[in-house]
């Protein structure tokens, strides 16, 4: 929480799945845990039932302190029954005693005796994060918390959280009743809730009226992200605000940053509404999801990687030779180029030793993800593995992309370097997330490389059914060029020397951002 000074001070041996787990000598295992507090939904699509099936899928222990039991099915809530206040606070008292939540995740809390009694769990033992969905409205508009939570919740438990997750009519009913229709009025609203203390407010868009798209916004007190996705056409959407939260805590529980846990459960919202988008569960007119699609056979169902190919937009390839030059680090190198705006990092290390590489890569690995930015391992994907990077790029003659996907299972990003249409299509059938295209212009970094010209790019973007990043020659008194050319999958550029032969990296990373923001308004 806040007072406690936040989830990006956790021990490093806890930011990852594998390294969640920390061995002692006793050969005892940390697992990342959950504590969900909230309402059970006898159709279990909601409430607690949710919070539990994400967290199994997600691989976080979950534990359940239950504040209210509702009558609920695909219909609607036909009764609720809150729990004594005081039964609240011993299961509070029960579990937080003894284990070691690494995230709290609040849901339905129905009356103010309920939110006092956590509130004072809270300060009897404190927790690293708390995540707070303050449910008050279902989506099929039944109201599970009425107007008697609304001050406390102002007063007392939104300043405390580290994010808040209301949907539309939540957002507004904490803001007196304003009107919340576009995503203007969701940005002000995200503005005016985030003055009330918590540190990071998502407005969740699933029920806002008229959208094709499914729009939700995350506001930390200074930047705004725009978390959008296709809506997907399905009845199937009973419980999607309960999963999202449950999920972004599971993350958290894990040791990602704030905003990659938002993306990975926003996306694993997204697939799991795919995926189960034609299942009929109950005879209502909302129907719940499948959390377990992980388990399913069909790979490309149960992506979920924090992947947005807007991330290509300025992507930095290293390159250990020029850091040599300039005598920098690659760790200093990383980090001059996300400070200056790059959206995606990639290691090019040809000549380092393996020992010496895994260790700089690791140290990347976790200031990118401190920044929500993906780290990309180019050819290694032994190397990936063993820093738990967020994928590879490989090139037509490293390993071929399907065995890359079942070596680094469904959640990684792989990105393929591909020159002609053909390969573009491949990469696609294999699994790939993005191409690489290029060389576009001729390049010193890479010797014997072809160079295909703007007009190749074009040619391989059409073909393309995947995002595609220019590569090859490109520096700030030619991306425009290549923003230029007419393909809407075409979503960056990729640099070496244009960031890395230079000085200052980071001088000439926000000379580049600012170059191709100029050329994407422009077109
Ligand atoms: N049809 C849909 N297609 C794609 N994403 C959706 C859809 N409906 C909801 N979402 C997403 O699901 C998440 C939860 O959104 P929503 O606004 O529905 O929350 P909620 O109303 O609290 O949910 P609940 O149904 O549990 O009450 C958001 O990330 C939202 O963008
Ligand atoms: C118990 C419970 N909590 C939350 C929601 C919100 O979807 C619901 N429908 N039921
Ligand atoms: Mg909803």
């Amino acid at each position: 929480m806040n007072s406690l000074g936040g989830i990006r001070s956790w021990p490093a041996s806890w930011r990852s799945t594998t390294a969640s787990m920390t061995t002692t000598t006793e050969s005892v295992r940390k697992v990342a845990q959950v504590l969900t507090v909230a309402g059970s939904d006898s159709g279990a699509g909601a409430g607690i039932q949710a919070d539990l099936k994400v967290c199994a899928a997600r691989g976080v222990y979950c534990a359940s302190v239950i504040t209210a039991v509702t009558a609920q099915n695909t219909r609607g809530v036909q009764s609720v029954h809150l729990l004594p206040p005081q039964f609240v606070s011993e299961q509070l008292k029960s579990v937080l005693s003894d284990f070691e939540f690494d995230v709290v995740k609040t849901g339905m809390l129905a009356s103010p005796e309920i939110v006092e009694v956590l509130l004072q769990n809270l300060s009897d033992f404190p927790v690293r994060a708390l995540v707070v969905d303050p449910v008050m409205v279902s989506t099929s508009g039944h109201v599970l918390a009425g107007s008697s939570v609304l001050s406390i919740f102002r007063e007392r438990l939104l300043p405390i959280a580290d994010i808040i997750t209301p949907n539309v009519k939540e957002a507004s009913a904490l803001l007196g009743g304003v009107r919340i229709e576009t995503v203007a009025e969701m940005r002000s609203a995200a503005k005016s809730l985030h003055e009330m203390g918590p540190r990071v407010v998502l407005v969740k868009g699933g029920d806002l009226p008229d959208s094709s798209d499914s729009v939700d916004v995350y506001f930390d007190g200074k930047e705004f992200h725009e978390l959008r996705s296709p809506r997907v056409a399905t009845r199937n959407t009973h419980g999607t605000g309960c999963t999202l939260a449950s999920c972004i805590a599971a993350e958290l529980a894990k040791g990602s940053s704030m905003l990659s846990a938002v993306k990975v459960a926003k996306r694993f919202v997204d697939n799991a509404l795919n995926y189960s988008k034609d299942i009929a569960i109950g005879s209502g007119k909302q129907g719940p999801f499948d959390h377990f699609l992980g388990l399913k056979k069909d790979p490309q169902s149960y992506r979920c990687s924090a992947f947005n190919p807007d991330d290509l937009f300025l992507y930095a390839v290293t390159d250990s030779r020029m850091n040599q030059k300039w005598n920098r680090s690659i760790v200093d190198a990383v980090k001059a180029a996300i400070e200056g705006g790059a959206t995606i990092i990639q290691l090019r290390e040809k000549e380092a030793e393996t020992r010496v590489f895994l260790e700089e890569a690791k140290s990347c690995v976790e200031i990118c993800r401190s920044h929500g930015v993906c780290l990309l391992i180019n050819d290694r994907i032994d190397i990936a593995l063993a820093c738990d990077a967020d994928g590879v790029h490989v090139g037509q003659s490293d390993m071929p992309v399907d065995l890359v996907r079942s070596l680094l299972g469904p959640d990684k990003i792989i990105g393929v370097s591909c020159k002609t249409p053909e390969q573009a299509h491949q990469a696609w059938k294999d699994g790939a997330d993005y191409i690489g295209s290029g060389g576009v212009f001729p390049t010193n970094t890479k010797a014997n490389n072809r160079t295909i010209g703007l007009d190749g790019l074009g040619e391989v973007c059409k073909a393309s059914k995947l995002p595609v990043v220019a590569i090859g020659g490109i520096g700030i008194s030619n991306a425009e060029s290549v923003m230029r050319i007419d393909a809407p999958n075409l979503k960056g550029v990729a640099v070496v020397s244009a960031l890395f032969d230079q000085e200052c990296v980071l001088t000439q990373t926000k000379k580049l951002h600012k170059t191709l923001k100029e050329s994407k308004t422009e077109h």
